[in-house]
């Protein structure tokens, strides 16, 4: 019991209770609240925003007598075929119980749906007539009801609908009520149109207003990485350049884009994954001990270690393209867009100089799977001949099947005196048997709600992680830096593997894996 109690105490109310600066005056957590998701009919929307918001209306975090979910897309479509077209994504055929589909049908009801463009005022003051009328079937005093707009939709309208919410749709009156924005990425394509795009939101809406979410910072491991680090007596003592040899994060799929060759082929690997997941992870890895964990202290730290990396030398990068990645008709036959990286990043200060973080991101490639590996440095005046083994090892697998392991050195069972390589093991589904771990969309969103900004990205963050990237991304925009074609299903080029090892990762031989069994 006291166990849960302290650990409900840090993850939540520390952090409201404590945070005066974490928010636009948290406001009301009752009331009205009206979440308008606009882009409505698109992917994102369909398989990740209303599937997150159907979650959090199951498990009472959404009350029917006070929300209304809004879709907003040009699509001229009625409420109902909004509905239907949702609820296969919803609820699975197979799981299709009575009493589940009764669930989603009442989620389904709080649903209506706006037709309009992205730029005209008459649609948006008619998005807020219908807001309004909800707003006025609640028992909420004026003013102080919520409105959470989710911009589900192409960075290219960001401006123009930001200016007609600001126009428009803001809640009326300062009686404590809210209106908050949530922006995906890719939020922006480089410095300058990332700080381009900041200032001309940023001019219509406050920095607590603004949520830019990143949905790695939802990943159960990630949102762990702060209490693993700083809650453990025994990571503090290690973490840094006189134990640790080097640092892997790797994100792997083993499929291609998929139909998303157009829009991949503007952004590539790094846009779509390094500079903005692998290098929020990076932070965490990284940062120093923030004075509180109030968001604002938290999010200091991550811009300091961001503004320490050193720039990224050419020696430091190794680009792939898999084969067959071309064939995709919307992809340019000449394209040298990369479909996976390694890029190593050097931080210039005192914790970590000298220690290569590498970060790899890869697209059809051997496996799927996201984690960070933090090898540790050999163990001076072995006297046991176990470097041979291989070394310490601290592993996060974020995905899939989420478990943190330690490998370690020990001596083998037996009679006989030698070492094997083993590990201390934390796989959350034998340790947390009754815990369903949520959707990283859940959570974040639910923050939206909450008016936490922990884990969502500060403007000066965006900027330092777009300084970091900018002059490669440009180098390679103007085709001076090739990507070497990969085999589909491989592990990326060779190259790759020949830069890790030059980083100075070792890799462990013989160590061989047995699942525990219940
Ligand atoms: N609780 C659990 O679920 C646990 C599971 N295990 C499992 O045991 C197995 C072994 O674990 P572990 O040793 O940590 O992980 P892996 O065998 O997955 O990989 C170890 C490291 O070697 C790299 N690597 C693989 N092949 C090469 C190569 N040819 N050249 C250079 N580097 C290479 C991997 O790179 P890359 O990242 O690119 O693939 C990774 O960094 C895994 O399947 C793991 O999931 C182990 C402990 C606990
Ligand atoms: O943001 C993105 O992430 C997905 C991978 O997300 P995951 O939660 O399934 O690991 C990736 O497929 C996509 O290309 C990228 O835009």
């Amino acid at each position: 019991m006291a166990t849960k109690d302290c650990w409900q105490c840090v993850q939540r109310s520390s952090i409201e209770n404590d945070s005066p600066l974490s928010v636009d005056n948290n406001g009301p957590e009752n009331g009205s609240l009206s979440i308008v998701v606009l882009g409505a009919s698109g992917d994102l929307a369909k398989k990740k925003t209303f599937p997150a918001l159907f979650n959090l209306y199951k498990q009472g975090f959404l009350l029917a007598n006070e929300v209304c979910i809004f879709g907003y897309a040009r699509t001229k479509i009625s409420d109902e075929e909004l509905r239907n077209r949702l609820r296969g994504y919803l609820v699975k055929e197979k799981d299709a119980s009575p009493e589940k589909l009764e669930t989603v049908s009442k989620f389904l009801h709080l649903i209506k749906y706006v037709s309009g463009s992205y730029d005209s005022e008459n649609d948006f003051r008619l998005l807020d007539k219908e807001i309004s009328k909800h707003e006025s079937t609640t028992n909420t005093a004026e003013g102080s009801s919520r409105r959470l707009f989710y911009l589900a939709l192409p960075p290219s309208v960001y401006p123009s609908v930001s200016k007609m919410i600001k126009t428009a749709c803001m809640n009326k009156s300062d009686h404590g009520g809210w209106t908050r924005i949530v922006v995906e990425k890719p939020f922006g394509k480089d410095l300058e149109s990332a700080e381009q795009l900041s200032t001309q939101i940023g001019g219509l809406f406050e920095e607590p207003q603004i949520y830019r979410i990143d949905h790695y910072l939802g990943k159960e491991l990630v949102q762990n990485m702060l209490v693993l680090r700083f809650a453990n007596r025994f990571f503090l003592p290690l973490w840094n350049r006189d134990n640790i040899a080097n640092v892997q994060i790797v994100f792997k799929e083993d499929f291609g884009t998929d139909g998303r060759g157009g829009y991949f082929d503007q952004y590539g690997i790094i846009r779509d994954i390094i500079q903005n997941h692998l290098l929020q992870i990076f932070c965490l890895v990284a940062m120093e001990k923030p004075v509180s964990m109030r968001p604002e202290h938290i999010r200091d730290e991550k811009v300091k270690v961001l503004e320490s990396v050193l720039p990224i030398k050419d020696e430091d990068v190794v680009l792939g393209q898999y084969e067959g990645y071309r064939d995709d008709p919307t992809v340019p036959d000449n394209s040298n867009t990369p479909t996976f990286a390694s890029v190593i990043l050097r931080v210039h200060n005192e914790r970590w100089e000298g220690v290569p973080f590498i970060l790899k991101a890869g697209k059809a490639l051997d496996s799927r799977k996201a984690d960070i590996r933090i090898q540790f440095k050999d163990v001076p005046g072995d006297i046991f001949k176990c470097q041979k083994q291989g070394r310490n090892e601290f592993v996060m697998r974020l995905q899939p099947s989420e478990a943190m392991y330690m490998k370690l050195t020990v001596k083998q069972p037996g009679l006989e005196m030698s070492t094997v390589q083993s590990e201390l093991d934390l796989s959350y589904r034998q340790r947390y048997h009754d815990v369903t771990i949520p959707e990283a969309y859940e959570r974040l969103i639910l923050d939206t709600i909450r008016g936490d900004q922990q884990h969502f990205v500060r403007r000066d963050e965006l900027k330092a992680s777009w300084e970091i990237f900018t002059p490669l991304l440009h180098r390679i925009d103007k085709g001076e830096f090739k990507s070497i074609p990969y085999k589909s299903g491989s592990r990326g080029p060779k190259q790759a593997d020949e830069l890790l090892e030059k980083a100075g990762y070792v890799q462990t031989h013989g160590y061989i894996w047995i699942p525990p069994t219940l």
